[in-house]
Formats: structure tokens, sequence, C-alpha cells
């Protein structure tokens, strides 16, 4: 009821654990919160809040346009609704390394288990798109020594994202990894592999664990979950993938109702009021009111 009942802290330490396991953490990211708790009940790892998933809900491109205000409201709904661990995505972690120090501490207040920062340059763009530009790795490095350094909890998971495979090749996108992992990073983000030779090159030259991004109409060939944990893989995301659904199934109805004037032959392709109230545990609400209405000193 009203929210999850995993303290931040012990969501954190079981992230780690899960971590250090080497069992692949399977990672859909939340429309919202409500989709957060059925990623639960499906029994999956952990929750995404993705950049572009809170761009997109507030219209915007993914190119760096939310602030760290609106980022970190958001993971915060979504982090108190779940026992899972919630990671976030911080882009380029919202300016220079004192912002990024910022960045964590908001998100650690947020109650998520770890974010991602990433080397792009700002404004960033999406990781799949074509012309992307990154820092110099000096200047990456700096972003990650100050997440680690800012960090109250030290379960609190920071991963280094690396861009650098679609602008400056596979050598640099390595030499980056080492670097980010000697500068603390928990957990190695390589974005836009293209297959499973990239991951195995990654695989191959850093010790920490490392995360796949299985996002749709991109750069990577979707890799199934024995193939991920098969090259080594310890975290993968879907970062967009239930919101693309929902839109898909959204527009389906808005059609059906504009032609047809009715959704009554859609009534099977929806989540009945039944198993909405069941995933908002209504119930537990009753028990509340029951016991606070009755109460008798
Ligand atoms: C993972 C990502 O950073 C995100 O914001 O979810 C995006 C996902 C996407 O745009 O498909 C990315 O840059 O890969
Ligand atoms: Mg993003």
């Amino acid at each position: 009821m009203l929210h999850a009942t995993t303290s931040p802290s012990a969501k954190r330490a079981a992230f780690r654990a899960a971590l250090a396991s080497g069992g692949l953490q399977r990672f859909p990211g939340a429309v919202n919160p409500l989709t957060a708790k059925l990623i639960q009940r499906h029994g999956f790892d952990g929750v995404y809040v993705s950049g572009a998933v809170v761009s997109a809900e507030l219209c915007l491109p993914d190119i760096g346009l939310t602030t760290i205000t609106e980022v970190a409201g958001r993971a915060q709904q979504i982090a108190r609704v779940t026992d899972l661990p919630t990671l976030v995505d911080a882009d380029t972690g919202f300016g220079e390394p004192m912002n990024v120090a910022r960045t964590v501490q908001l998100l650690e207040d947020a109650g998520a288990a770890g974010l991602h920062i990433e080397d792009q340059v700002n404004p960033k763009r999406c990781g799949h798109l074509d012309g992307k530009e990154v820092v110099d790795r000096d200047t990456a490095v700096r972003r990650i020594a100050a997440a680690v350094a800012a960090r109250r909890d030290p379960d609190f998971v920071v991963a280094a994202r690396t861009d650098a495979l679609a602008v400056t090749g596979m050598a640099d996108a390595v030499d980056r990894a080492k670097a980010y992992a000697d500068a603390g990073a928990d957990l190695l983000f390589a974005e836009a592999m293209t297959g499973p030779a990239d991951f195995e090159r990654v695989r191959a030259a850093v010790d920490i664990p490392i995360l796949a991004n299985m996002t749709e109409f991109g750069k990577s060939e979707l890799l199934d979950t024995a193939t991920l944990e098969s090259l080594g893989i310890n975290v993968v995301i879907y970062p967009v993938t239930l919101l693309r659904l929902a839109m898909h199934a959204a527009e389906d109805g808005l059609r059906t109702l504009a032609e047809h004037g009715t959704q009554r032959e859609l009534l099977d392709r929806m989540q009945h009021r039944r198993d909405l109230y069941a995933l908002l545990d209504y119930e537990s609400y009753g028990v509340f009111d029951d016991d606070v209405y009755n109460f008798r000193l």
C-alpha cells in the first residue's frame, strides 16, 4: 500500500549482491510508477528509468532538454513503489563534475539504487542516433570520479556509459572503459554495441560488471538473455520497450474508437478493472481504513 516496503539501502545492497553473483539482471524501463509495479509482478530483477522515456513523456526529444529536477522527481515516484532496485539514466550528469555530484545525491535522496553517467558532450543525444560527439577522456573520468566521491551510500551503484564505439571506434571505447573502471565505476554501460563481437571485446577488457542496452530500432542487434549470459553480461536494460508497446496499443485504440464510434471490440485487449485494482492493492487500503476508523482506545 502507498509504497514499497524495502528501504533504498536494502535495494542497493540487493543490487550489489546481484552484480556480484554474475547472473544476468533484467531491468525493463518503467513508463511510470504503475508499470514499475507490473515489472516487479512479472519477476524482473530491477526497474530502469530511461531518459528517453522521461523526455518523451514530456513530449521532448532525447537531446538533453530534461532537468535533474524532472528526472529525480520521476525517479522518486518510480523507486518508491517497487521493492526492486531502480537504475536511473542520468545522461551526462547535468553539467560539470560538481553538478554530477549533486545529481548523485539527489538520486540517492530519491531512493534510486544507482545511475549511469555518459561521456557524450552537452547537449547529448540518444545513443543510437548518428552525429554523436564525446568529451575527451579526462573530462569523462572527472565525471565518474565526482559521482563516486559524492555518494553517501557506498552501495549506490555508479555506472559509467561510453558512447565512444559509434564515434571514435572500439579501441577508444575499450580505453575509456578501462579508465572509467579505474576511476571507480561499479558497472560499465557499453552503449550501442552492434552485436556479440563488440560485447566480447569489452568483456575481455574490463573486470567490472557490464550492462547491455537492448533497445529497439537502433544500432544494436537484439540479443536474448541466454546469449547475453554466454557473453558474460551482468545487466540488460529494455529502456523504451514498454513505452513503445503502450503507444502502439493506444494508437490502435484511438483508430478503432474514431472509426467505429465505440471501444466494445477492444475490451479483450484491455487490462481489466479488477486486474488494475489488484495491481494497485485496493484491498490493503480498505484494511487500513477499517483499522483506523474502527480504532478504539
Ligand atoms: C538507454 C537510453 O539512454 C535511454 O534514455 O533509455 C536510450 C534508449 C533509446 O533511445 O533507445 C539510448 O540512448 O540508448
Ligand atoms: Mg538516455
